[in-house]
């Protein structure tokens, strides 16, 4: 069941460009950063409750997704992680393809296991971690 609601801009406004060209072209265009694929998540704003789109590495295997509260190695969490915490339900769209997920947040084993694939979509996640000692959350998308 796709996600209906008022969309609210990113006040990142390249993230907020990079998620709405994406969007608009299928994923032809606005599609990596650094030479790595991105994909597009939308969540629901955990206190606005509105729709809230932001752009990710895309970290995928065998159909199931990992998105990464990086933030560039930040020490606080970005916003959108709590919009996750608060309501799972999220879609993402990968290329043309724009499907529903519930988001799980992972630890212990299952979470060193899909580090390792995300730093290996984007290496620059090792540098993150030398940044802050802040535990970087991953949420484990998978289909509804
Ligand atoms: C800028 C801020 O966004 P944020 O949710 O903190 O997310 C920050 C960044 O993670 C976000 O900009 C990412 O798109 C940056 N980013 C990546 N960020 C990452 O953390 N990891 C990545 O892998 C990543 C890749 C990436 C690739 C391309 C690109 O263009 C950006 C990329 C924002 O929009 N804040 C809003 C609020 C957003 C929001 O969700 N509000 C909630 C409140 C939730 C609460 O406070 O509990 C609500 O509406 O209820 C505001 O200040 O008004």
């Amino acid at each position: 069941m796709p996600l209906t609601g008022e969309y609210a801009p990113s006040t990142s406004d390249w993230a907020r460009e990079q998620a709405e060209k994406y969007e608009a072209t299928g994923g032809a265009e606005a599609n990596d950063i650094m030479g790595k694929p991105i994909i597009v998540l939308t969540s629901v704003g955990a206190k606005s409750g509105l729709l809230r789109k932001t752009p990710l590495m895309r970290v995928e295997h065998d159909g199931e997704y990992v998105v990464v509260g990086s933030l560039g190695g930040a020490p606080k969490n970005p916003v959108w992680v709590y919009n996750l915490r608060n309501n799972p339900h999220v879609e993402l769209q990968d290329g043309e393809v724009k499907q529903d997920y519930t988001a799980r947040e992972l630890s212990g084993e299952e979470r060193e296991v899909w580090w390792e694939r995300a730093v290996a979509a984007f290496p620059q996640y090792e540098e993150y971690t030398k940044k802050t000692d802040r535990l970087i959350p991953l949420f484990l998308l998978t289909r509804a």
